[in-house]
Formats: structure tokens, sequence, C-alpha cells
């Protein structure tokens, strides 16, 4: 396998995105129902014995409203998108961005599970601006998910977009539901990966993209 070229921090990035594209930080909300989860929020808090009425209270429903917006933001984008500007470049060696971070929503709590994706792929022809892998993992996360999910997304909409040699994500995340509640289980980690093509069916290429991408390996979840 060729040897790995660029292995770049994510928060060094310069960004090149056309100026009118919602950026990553600030992707645009989800064109949620307020009203509709406003009456929902009230409803639970009444539900677990609290006043809604209270000061404190009063505009928890639109406060919670609004965040489901923002972490929900990916349920109507197409992260694809972004990858569809391509450089032709003869490229043949790895690009991996690593540790990228996200916040997602577990699907089963609606509770938080944040971690860092490390995205590879080894192109063959077609190269996107590096930004455009991040925003693919912040798409793929704002919505309700399950973290081994985004990780097929992710590699899979490399693979599809991109038609590279291969392409490999690794996820790794601390889900809030099983670390605050329920099993209770603080500094557990889950660790899911995504190998296609090259990196899947050659054993070589797969030890080496994965002791790539652990070899800064990520205490720092
Ligand atoms: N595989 C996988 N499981 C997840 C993910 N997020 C949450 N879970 C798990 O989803 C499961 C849901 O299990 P249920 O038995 O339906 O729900 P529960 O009674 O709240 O389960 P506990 O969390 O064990 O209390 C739990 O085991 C969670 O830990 C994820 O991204 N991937
Ligand atoms: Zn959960």
């Amino acid at each position: 396998m060729a040897s790995i070229r660029r292995d770049i921090d994510p928060h060094d990035l310069e960004d090149e995105d056309d100026a009118t594209e919602p950026k990553s930080a600030n992707m645009a909300p989800a064109k949620v129902d307020i009203p509709r989860i406003e009456h929902a929020v009230r409803e639970i808090l009444i539900a677990v014995g609290e006043d809604p009425d209270r000061e404190g209270l009063i505009k928890t429903p639109n406060r919670v409203a609004r965040a489901y917006g923002e972490l929900m933001a990916g349920l109507q984008d197409d992260p694809r998108r972004h990858l569809k500007t391509v450089f032709n470049e003869r490229y043949d060696e790895v690009v991996l961005l690593r540790d990228i971070e996200f916040h997602s929503l577990c699907e089963h709590h609606l509770l938080p599970f944040t971690g860092r994706a490390h995205v590879a792929y080894l192109p063959d022809g077609k190269v996107v601006g590096l930004s455009k892998l991040a925003r693919l993992v912040e798409g793929f996360a704002r919505r309700p998910q399950v973290q081994e999910r985004l990780t097929t997304q992710i590699a899979d909409a490399i693979m599809e977009e991109l038609s590279p040699i291969g392409s490999a994500c690794v996820i790794e995340a601390v889900h809030t539901c099983m670390t605050i509640r329920g099993a209770k289980k603080h500094g557990s980690t889950m660790v899911t990966s995504a190998l296609r093509g090259i990196f899947k069916e050659n054993s070589a290429s797969r030890s080496e993209i994965l002791s790539l991408m652990y070899s800064k390996a990520s205490s720092k979840v």
C-alpha cells in the first residue's frame, strides 16, 4: 500500500468552502416543528413532576425545541453533497483525516454520544477537499444514530461518490446512555470500523490503515 502523505489535524484546516455554504460549526438547523416539540417537552416536565410554569422552566420547551433543530440538522441534509466537488488529481497515496470530533444522538434514548472519527481513502483519480470529510461526518452525525450505521454511512459514501481504491472509517465514542444511566460504565468507549475496497480485501493494507488510525491512540474521546 502506498505510504501516508497526509495526516492532518482537522483543527488546523483552512476551509476552502464556498462562502454561501453553512459552516460545519454552524450547520443550518433543521426545520423542526417548534410548537409540537414545545408541547411535548411541557408534557414531559409535567410527567416527571415538575412545574413547567416556574420561572426557570418557562422558556425550556422553546430552548429544547431549538436545540433539537441543531442536533437534528443532518436529517435535512444530504452529506454526500460535500463529495461532489472533486479535484481530478494524479495522487495515489492514502489521505487520512484523523480525530474529527463529532456529536450525535443515540437513537434508542436520544442521549448524546460523542467522540472522534478517523476517515481515510486511497484515491483513484478523485480527491476532495479535506474539510469535506469533516462535513461528511458532521452531516451523518447530526441525527438520531447508532454508531455502526454512522461508521458505515461514512465509508460507503466515500466509496460511492469518489470510487477510490479503498475507504475506511473508524469511530471511537462515549455513549452517555451507557455512562450516565443504565449500565453506568464510566470510561467505556465503543469502537467501530468500516473498511471498504483494498482495506477490506488486503490484510496488509487493512493492518496498515488501522495502525495509522490508531497510532495517536485516542485516549481523548
Ligand atoms: N450497538 C449499539 N448499541 C447502542 C448504541 N447506542 C446505544 N446502544 C444500546 O442500545 C441498547 C438498547 O437496549 P434496550 O434494552 O432496548 O434499552 P434499555 O432497556 O434502555 O437498555 P439499557 O441501556 O441496558 O438499560 C442498549 O444496550 C444501549 O447500550 C449504538 O450506537 N450501537
Ligand atoms: Zn442509547
